[in-house]
C-alpha cells in the first residue's frame, strides 16, 4: 500500500521516522538521527516566487556517495532531441501498432523506446515521447534523469515506483510524473507492462490556466498525489543509471539511495487519476478546440504557448445540437503524438488501438477517417455518452522528428493514410 499527500505543488512535508525532519530551518548543524541534509533544486535558485522548485531531503547518506565515478552505458532505444534519423522517410501522417512485448527480461528502464524527439534537451527545451515495454522489475539497480523530467501513462499493467520520496503505484488510467534529477526505481505490480512516456527537457508541467472557466474544473489541484517519505535501509551493493546530455552512465553505489528519512518542499513527484478530469465543453453547437482537455503544460517562455501540453479525451457526454462532433479535420501549427489508454478514439473507429500511437506533425493535415466522417454526418443528434475511451495527446509547439526505431517498427502502418481514402468529392454542383 502506498500513502499519499494531496495537492499540486504545495509545500509538502512527511517524515517516515516520527523526528526526523528539522524544525524551523533547513539546515542544523546536526541533523535529527545523524542524517544528512541535502537540498534539491529543480529550479534555478532565482526563479520567480510562483515557479521556484526545490526540496530539502534528509538522508542517511549524502546524494554524492550514490553517483559518482561513472562509466559509459547504453540505451540506443532511449534517442534524445536534437536527433535526426538515417532512415529516409517523407514526412507524412503517421500511425503505429502497439510495441509487442519482448520475450525477454526487459526493466522499464531498458524498455524505453523513444519514438519522437523536438527541441533540444542541453537547451532545456522541447520534448522527447515513446512507449516502454517492461517484463521484469529493476533489482538493485536506480536511474535518474537530469535531461528532464519524466511523465508516464500506463497502458497494460501496474508500476511500482519506488523514489526517494517515498513510493507511488499507478496502473492504467493513472499518471506519474517523476521530476528531473529524482532517483527511482521501477517494479512491476502485476505481471508485464506497457505504455507511453513523455520526457520533457523544459520547464516542469504546471495546470493550466483555466481563464474564463474559473477556479475549478479540468485538472483540480487536490487530486494529484505526492507520497509519504519511505526509505530503504540497504547495505547491498547496487548499481546509479544516469541519463545527462542524452547519453547514459553507470556507477557502483554501496547501498540504497531511496535512503531519504524525511523530507519537505514543493519538488516531489506525484500521481494522478484522469478519471477525475472534469471535463468542460459544448453544450449547444460546434466542437470546441482541443485544449479544454489539457491536464498538464509545460510552459514556454511564449505566453500560453506549451513547449509540451498533456491532453486527454476522457469518457463524456455529447450534447452538441447540429454539429458534426468528432474531431473535424484541421491543420496545427502544433504537433501532436497520441496515444489510446483504453477503448476506441471517436475520429478512428479502427486502426487506433490501445498501445498505438499516432504521430500528425506540424501543419500536417488530419482528422476524422472516412468512416468516421460517414457516421459522424449520420448520426442522430440526441445526447450520447462516449464511453470506454480514453485517448491522450503529447502536444508541442516544436515539431516532433521520428526516430529510427519509430520509422522502421515492425508494427508501423504504411498506409495509414489510406484511411482517408474514402473521403469522397460530396460537393453538390448541381443543387437539386
Ligand atoms: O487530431 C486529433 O484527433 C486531436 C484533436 C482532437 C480534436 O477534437 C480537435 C483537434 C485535435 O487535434
Ligand atoms: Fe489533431
Amino acid at each position: 500500500m502506498s500513502a499519499y499527500m494531496s495537492g499540486f505543488g504545495n509545500e509538502f512535508e512527511s517524515e517516515a521516522l516520527p523526528g526526523a525532519l528539522p524544525r524551523g530551518q533547513n539546515s542544523p548543524q546536526r541533523c535529527p538521527f545523524g542524517l544528512y541534509a541535502e537540498q534539491l533544486s529543480g529550479s534555478a535558485f532565482t526563479a520567480p516566487q510562483g515557479s521556484n522548485r526545490r526540496s530539502w531531503l534528509y538522508r542517511i547518506r549524502p546524494s554524492v556517495l550514490h553517483a559518482r565515478n561513472f562509466r559509459a552505458a547504453e540505451l540506443p532505444l532511449w534517442e534524445t532531441a536534437p536527433c535526426r534519423t538515417t532512415t529516409a522517410h517523407p514526412i507524412d501522417q503517421m500511425r503505429w501498432g502497439p510495441t509487442p512485448l519482448p520475450d525477454g527480461a526487459v526493466t522499464f528502464i531498458e524498455g524505453v523506446r523513444i519514438m519522437t524527439t523536438a527541441g533540444d534537451a542541453d537547451a532545456r527545451i522541447g520534448m522527447a515521447a515513446g512507449v516502454y515495454v517492461a517484463t521484469r522489475s529493476m533489482a538493485d539497480t536506480y536511474f535518474y534523469n537530469a535531461d528532464g523530467e519524466i511523465l508516464i501513462a500506463p497502458e497494460q499493467g501496474a508500476l511500482i515506483f519506488d523514489t526517494e520520496f517515498g513510493r507511488i503505484d499507478a496502473g492504467p488510467g493513472e499518471i506519474c510524473v517523476l521530476p528531473r534529477g529524482v532517483k527511482f526505481r521501477v517494479s512491476l505490480k502485476d505481471g508485464p507492462a506497457r505504455g507511453y512516456l513523455c520526457e520533457n527537457y523544459g520547464a516542469p508541467f504546471v495546470l493550466p490556466s483555466r481563464g474564463v472557466i474559473g477556479a475549478n474544473g479540468l485538472a483540480n489541484a487536490r487530486d494529484f498525489l505526492t507520497p509519504v517519505a519511505a526509505f530503504e535501509d540497504s547495505q547491498r551493493p547496487s548499481v546509479m543509471m544516469v541519463k545527462w546530455g542524452g547519453r547514459f552512465y553507470v556507477c557502483d553505489t554501496p547501498s540504497s539511495p531511496l535512503d531519504v528519512v524525511a523530507w519537505h518542499g514543493n519538488y516531489a513527484p506525484y500521481k494522478y487519476d484522469l478519471s477525475l478530469f472534469c471535463p468542460v465543453g459544448a453544450l449547444l453547437f460546434d466542437h470546441p478546440d482541443p485544449s479544454i482537455f489539457c491536464v498538464l503544460t509545460s510552459p514556454s517562455a511564449q505566453a500560453g504557448v506549451g513547449d509540451v501540453d498533456f491532453v486527454i479525451f476522457p469518457p463524456r457526454w455529447q450534447v452538441a445540437e447540429h454539429t458534426f462532433r468528432p474531431p473535424w479535420f484541421h491543420m496545427n501549427v502544433m504537433s501532436e503524438f497520441m496515444g489510446l489508454i483504453f477503448g476506441a478514439y471517436d475520429a478512428k473507429p479502427s486502426g487506433f488501438v490501445p498501445g498505438g500511437v499516432s504521430l500528425h506533425n506540424a501543419m500536417l493535415p488530419h482528422g476524422p477517417d472516412a468512416a468516421a466522417f460517414e457516421i459522424a454526418i449520420h448520426a442522430e443528434l440526441a445526447p450520447a455518452k462516449l464511453e470506454n475511451t480514453l485517448a491522450f495527446m503529447f502536444e508541442s509547439r516544436l515539431s516532433q522528428h521520428p526516430t529510427d526505431f519509430a520509422l522502421t517498427h515492425e508494427s508501423r502502418q504504411a498506409d495509414y493514410a489510406a484511411c482517408w481514402d474514402g473521403l469522397p468529392d460530396r460537393f453538390e454542383r448541381q443543387r437539386p
